[in-house]
């Protein structure tokens, strides 16, 4: 069971310092004061990531003769980062994307969210969700032949924990309310508390808010958000970022839009 702090507050034994810190090294405000030395890291980055635009060559020649199979996140990769989580929304172009990706590869989308909001998002009933950081999978329902509903994948491991999430949902609304612009979001089998509403000024504050709780809860498992595409065993990872960011993925694309070219 996660805890995911957005923007990428980390773990519960960290110090406050290191939680704020790691928001605001990822932070686009603070990186709207492009120094040259800023400018030299970031070439550095994109030499250690390069595009996969430039590389998709080299990706589809490894890729053949191999069982493909493409885990996708939402949030930055499939839509755009926006305030409010409530209205990140999808194109109709990103979706046909998909959906024609699907028709090729068994295809999964990856998130922190809850697995039915961002089924309300995708709408596409072809694919595998994993939601909340894969502890809610559901396979897709469409596409199975006749009589084989019985197959459809569901995995629901926490399914116990949910009356304590409830609960510290609700302890966190509590806790956090007197902060201008902090958001909790329950992604029913872990929480997002959203920092990127809130006036950097109070960052240290909320930090502090939200370890009281987490040190309340060790039996919860706490850690850093914002995952995008990941990489697995042999497989190419790619971020999907407009800022460089410390990563395990090989390659990067600058925005959603470049993703879809992708596919
Ligand atoms: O691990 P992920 O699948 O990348 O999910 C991380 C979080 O994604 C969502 O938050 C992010 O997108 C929001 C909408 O664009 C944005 O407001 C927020 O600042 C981003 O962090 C989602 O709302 C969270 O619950 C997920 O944990």
């Amino acid at each position: 069971m996660l805890q995911n702090l957005e923007t990428n507050a980390a773990a519960g034994a960290r110090p406050n310092n290191c939680w704020v810190e790691s928001i605001r090294a990822s932070s686009p405000t603070h990186m709207k004061s492009i120094t040259p030395s800023l400018l030299e890291e970031k070439r550095a980055w994109i030499i250690r990531h390069p595009s996969a635009l430039d590389m998709f060559h080299e990706i589809t020649e490894a890729s053949k003769g191999k069982q493909i199979v493409m885990f996708l996140d939402y949030d930055g990769t499939l839509s755009p980062i926006v305030e409010n989580p409530d209205r990140a929304f999808m194109s109709g172009k990103m979706r046909r994307a998909v959906r024609q990706l699907a028709k090729y590869f068994p295809t999964a989308i990856v998130t922190g969210r809850c697995r039915d909001k961002v089924y309300d998002f995708v709408k596409l009933a072809e694919l595998y969700y994993a939601g909340s950081h894969g502890m809610d999978i559901k396979g897709p329902t469409k596409g199975l032949k006749y009589n084989q509903k019985s197959k459809v994948v569901n995995f629901q491991p926490a399914s116990e924990f949910l009356p304590l999430i409830d609960k510290v949902y609700k302890v966190l609304v509590e806790k956090t309310k007197s902060t201008p612009g902090a958001r909790v979001e329950n992604n029913k089998f872990c929480i997002s508390v959203h920092f990127r509403c809130v006036d950097e000024k109070k960052w240290n504050d909320l930090a502090q808010k939200v370890k009281e709780v987490v040190n309340e809860y060790p039996q919860l498992n706490w850690r850093q958000g914002r995952m995008i595409l990941r990489k697995r065993g042999q497989g190419f990872g790619i971020l999907v970022s407009k800022f460089p960011k410390k990563t395990s993925a090989s390659y990067s694309l600058r925005e959603p839009d470049e993703a879809r070219i992708i596919f």
